[in-house]
């Protein structure tokens, strides 16, 4: 069984990873696992590549390993593609999902349905020490709700159907999120390389 790092933090991305990895025989390791504190890396870049870039190669030159970074976000079409890179800090840089979401709704308050389509967009990036990085990006269009419905996921799962369901992200189990997800979507495309892992 082979390990592999994720350059990140959030403990919703690392239960989809470990699940999505599951089928692989690849073991996740996230930096909340790590013994060391490792402290936050800024995410100055101005397109997901670039920050998923940040984060996977500021990782890998630590610990001189392979490194898996995820940048993703919510692309609302009503609001010109906001919050896209920011929708973790959309309503504030302490990162509060529910803050988020009031703050989504909030600024489509009386956008009718046909006008509320949207897409979780997620870039993966893979550093190698001396090699160059890999992009892999994936989505998942969808349109948002008029209140959140639903316990799973995390982040604006609750406030997101994904097309064809009657069903926010956050009322699908973590198998139903992981086989039409934007980081399922984005992981596929990594097979080949998680074969020769
Ligand atoms: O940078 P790391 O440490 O990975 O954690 P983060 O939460 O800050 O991650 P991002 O910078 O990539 O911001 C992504 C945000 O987009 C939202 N998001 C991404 N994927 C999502 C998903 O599968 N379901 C719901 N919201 C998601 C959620 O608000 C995330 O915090
Ligand atoms: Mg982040």
């Amino acid at each position: 069984m082979e390990q592999l790092i994720i350059a990140t933090k959030n403990k919703g991305k690392v239960k989809d990873f470990r699940n999505l990895f599951s089928k692989y025989d690849i073991t996740i390791k996230s930096l909340l696992d790590l013994e060391e504190n490792i402290p936050d890396i800024e995410e100055t870049g101005k397109t997901f590549e670039e920050n998923a870039a940040l984060k996977a190669e500021t990782i890998a030159e630590r610990f001189s390993l392979p490194v898996l970074a995820d940048d993703s976000g919510l692309e609302v079409d009503a609001l010109g593609g906001r919050p896209g890179i920011y929708s973790a800090r959309f309503a504030g840089l302490e990162k509060s999902d529910q803050a988020n979401i009031a703050k989504l709704l909030e600024e489509l308050k009386g956008v009718p349905e046909e006008e509320r389509t949207a897409r979780f967009v997620c870039v993966l990036a893979v550093a190698r020490p001396g090699q160059p990085t890999i992009f892999k990006r994936g989505s998942c269009e969808g349109r948002i709700a008029n209140h959140p419905i639903g316990e799973n996921g995390f982040g604006y799962d609750p406030v997101f159907y994904p097309n064809g369901l009657i069903k926010t992200m956050a009322e699908l189990s973590s198998e139903e999120k992981n086989q039409i997800s934007h980081r399922k979507n984005a992981i596929v495309q990594l097979e080949k390389w998680l074969q020769d892992l």
